[in-house]
C-alpha cells in the first residue's frame, strides 16, 4: 500500500495535511519530529515525506530539524513552511527573520513551473493562498530554483525537480488556499506516484483481517454507546469474528429521553449480535449523590464504567480482548512546544483503566482513522444512515450538562425534557446534519419571571449547538433569531420549572463544547 509520512514540527494545522493526503485516497501517518530517524522512515518505507509548519523558528539554535538522512534516501519530500525552512537550512541555504511578516491570506506570484504545479497552476498566474509566519528563505540551497514569489516571501515556492524536493512557504492544507489540495495531489500522485486506490472498502477488508489475526479464537467485549464510533468498532469485529463477539450497553441513567430503547430497538434490528443491556442507573445516580465537581463526577461515573464492564465480562465467561472506537485524533501524539506536560482540561471518560485490571487486550481497528473516515467506513458496512450522522454524545452524559450542582433525578427530567424539544426543533429546521453537536444544559441558578400573571422563580436552560470538523476546535451556529425564539417558547411552555432560555456563542477555544 502506497504511503504518505508526515514530520510532525508541531504545527497547528499539521491534522489538516493528513486529512487532504488522505482525501486524494492515499493512506499517510503523522509521526512527531522527534520520534523519527533516518532507520525509522526506512521501515515506515513511504512514497515521499511532508515536513510540517512549526511555532519554532529555524534561525534559533535548537529547533527541530528532520533527520539529516531524510534527504539521501531518494524519497520525494515536500517542506511547508518551517518545513520547508528547515529543509533550506538543512541542505545549505539560509533563513532569516523578516519584518514583513504575512498572516492570513495572500497571493502567490507563479514565476515558472514545476511538478507541484503540474495541472493547478501556470505561470503568470496570481493565487490566493494563505499564510502564517514571519521567517523565510533568503538563500536557497544548492539545486533549488523560485517558482513562486509574494510580498513577504521572495521563495515562497522552491523546486528540486532532480531530486524532487518542493517548499513552500504557504499552508496548502488550509481551505483558506483554494486550490491547496490539488497542490497536495499533485505531490501524492504526480511527485510521489502514489495509486490513490486507499479507499474505506479497502480499508475494511485490511481491518477485518487484522482483527482476524489478532483476536484468533478469543473472545470480544465491546461497549456499545449508540454512538458512531462504537457502532462502527462492533460491526466492523462481528464481521471479522461474528459470535465471539459480545456487546454491552450500559445505561446509566444519564442518557437522553428514549435513548436506552431507541439504540437497543436498532441495534437488535440491524445486527445480529449478542447485546446485553445492563440498567445500572441506581448505581450511577447513588454513586453520584452531592457531588458538585465536574472532575468528581467524571472518575466516578468513569470508575463505574469500569466495574459495570467487569461484571458483564464476568457473566459473559471472561473475555480476552475489549473493542473500543478509539480514533486518530485520540492517537495522536501532537508536539509540544508549551515545555512539560500539558494540563488536563477535562478526564474524557475513557475505558482506559479497564484493559490492565481486566486483563483484556485491546482491539481499536478505527485508531487510523478520522471521524468523517468512520462515518464513510459504517456506510461500507452497511449501517444505517441515522446511526452514521449521528451527534457525538458524552461517555458521562446528562451529568456534564447538569454544570456545578449534584446529579438529581429530577433536574435530569427537566433536562431531558427542554433537550428533546430543542433536538425536534433542529430536525424539524432541516439543520441537523449541519451541526455538529447540539444540546440543552441545565443552569445552577434561578431566575424571576411572570408566567400566567404570576410570579415565577425556575431554572434557566442554556442551549448549545456548534458546528467543528473534530472536536478539537468548534464555532457555535448561526441559529436564526425567530428559530431560537420558537425553541425558547417551546421549552418554557412546556416544560415546568424553566422561565428562561439562553443561547451560549462561546468557540472553542476559549470555551470547550460541554459545559464541564
Ligand atoms: N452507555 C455506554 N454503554 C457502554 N459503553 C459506552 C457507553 N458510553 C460510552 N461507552 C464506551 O465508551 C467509548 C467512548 O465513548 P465516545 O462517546 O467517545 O464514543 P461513541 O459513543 O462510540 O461515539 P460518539 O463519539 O459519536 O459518541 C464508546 O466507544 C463505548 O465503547
Ligand atoms: O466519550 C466522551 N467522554 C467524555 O468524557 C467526554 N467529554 C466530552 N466529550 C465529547 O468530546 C467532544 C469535545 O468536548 P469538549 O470540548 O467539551 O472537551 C464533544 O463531542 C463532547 O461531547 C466526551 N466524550
Ligand atoms: N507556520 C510556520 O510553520 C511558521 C514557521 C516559523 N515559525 C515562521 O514564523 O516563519
Ligand atoms: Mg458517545
Amino acid at each position: 500500500m502506497d504511503r504518505i509520512l508526515i514530520i510532525d514540527f508541531g504545527s497547528q494545522v499539521t491534522q489538516l495535511i493528513a486529512r487532504r493526503v488522505r482525501e486524494s485516497g492515499v493512506y499517510c501517518e503523522i509521526h512527531p519530529f522527534n520520534r523519527v530517524s533516518e532507520d525509522s522512515i526506512r521501515a515506515f518505507d513511504p512514497r515521499g515525506v511532508i515536513l510540517s509548519g512549526s511555532p519554532a523558528s529555524v534561525t534559533e539554535i535548537d529547533t527541530p530539524r528532520a533527520p539529516q538522512g531524510l534527504f539521501t534516501l531518494g524519497l520525494p519530500v515536500l517542506g511547508i513552511c518551517y518545513g520547508q525552512q528547515t529543509m533550506v537550512e538543512q541542505l545549505g541555504g539560509r533563513v532569516a527573520s523578516s519584518d514583513h511578516r504575512e498572516f492570513g491570506r495572500a497571493f502567490l506570484d507563479v514565476t515558472a513551473d514545476c511538478a507541484l504545479f503540474h495541472d493547478v497552476w501556470a505561470v503568470g498566474e496570481r493565487e490566493q493562498v494563505w499564510m502564517s509566519h514571519g521567517d523565510r528563505v533568503d538563500h536557497l540551497a544548492p539545486g533549488f530554483r523560485v517558482v513562486g514569489t509574494s510580498d513577504g516571501a521572495p521563495c515562497a515556492a522552491i523546486a528540486d525537480d532532480d531530486r524532487r524536493f518542493y517548499g513552500v512557504q504557504f499552508h496548502p492544507e488550509v481551505t483558506h488556499t483554494p486550490h491547496g489540495a490539488a497542490l497536495l495531489r499533485a505531490f501524492t500522485h504526480g511527485v510521489c506516484g502514489c495509486a490513490g486506490d486507499w479507499t474505506m472498502a479497502a480499508f475494511k477488508d485490511q481491518a477485518i483481517a487484522r482483527i482476524r489475526a489478532q483476536v484468533g479464537a478469543g473472545r470480544v467485549l465491546c461497549g456499545l454507546s449508540g454512538g458512531v464510533d462504537s457502532a462502527v468498532t462492533a460491526a466492523l469485529v462481528h464481521e471479522a469474528v461474528g459470535e465471539q463477539l459480545a456487546c454491552v450497553y450500559v445505561d446509566h441513567g444519564l442518557m437522553r429521553q428514549g435513548e436506552s430503547e431507541q439504540v437497543e430497538a436498532v441495534f437488535r434490528d440491524r445486527f445480529n449480535i449478542r447485546l446485553v443491556v445492563r440498567h445500572a442507573d441506581d448505581l450511577f445516580l447513588d454513586a453520584l449523590d452531592g457531588v458538585t465537581d465536574p472532575e468528581v463526577k467524571r472518575k466516578t461515573i468513569g470508575k463505574l464504567f469500569i466495574d459495570v464492564f467487569e461484571d458483564e465480562a464476568g457473566k459473559l465467561g471472561g473475555a480476552d480482548f475489549l473493542a473500543q472506537g478509539t480514533l486518530y485524533p485520540d492517537v495522536i501524539e501532537s508536539v509540544s512546544f508549551a515545555g512539560g506536560p500539558s494540563v488536563t482540561i477535562k478526564s474524557h471518560h475513557n475505558v482506559g483503566g479497564l484493559p490492565e485490571r481486566m486483563n483484556m487486550a485491546l482491539v481499536e481497528p478505527l485508531r487510523e482513522l478520522f471521524k468523517d473516515e468512520v462515518r464513510a467506513l459504517g456506510r461500507e458496512l452497511g449501517l444505517p444512515e441515522t446511526m452514521i450522522g449521528r451527534h457525538p454524545f458524552p461517555g458521562p452524559g446528562l451529568a456534564i450538562r447538569l454544570p456545578d450542582q449534584p446529579v438529581t433525578r429530577e433536574k435530569l427530567d427537566t433536562l431531558r425534557k427542554a433537550d428533546v424539544i430543542y433536538l425536534e426543533e433542529i430536525a424539524r429546521a432541516g439543520l441537523y446534519d449541519a451541526i455538529w453537536q447540539a444540546f440543552a444544559v441545565l443552569l445552577p441558578v434561578r431566575s424571576v419571571g411572570v408566567m400566567g400573571d404570576g410570579r415565577t422563580h425556575d431554572h434557566v436552560i442554556a442551549l448549545r449547538a456548534v458546528t467543528a470538523t473534530d472536536g478539537m476546535t468548534a464555532d457555535y451556529y448561526p441559529f436564526d433569531h425567530t428559530f431560537l425564539g420558537r425553541v425558547a417558547n417551546r421549552i418554557i411552555n412546556e416544560v415546568r420549572g424553566v422561565n428562561r432560555v439562553v443561547y451560549d456563542i462561546t468557540s472553542k477555544p476559549p470555551g470547550t463544547i460541554e459545559w464541564e
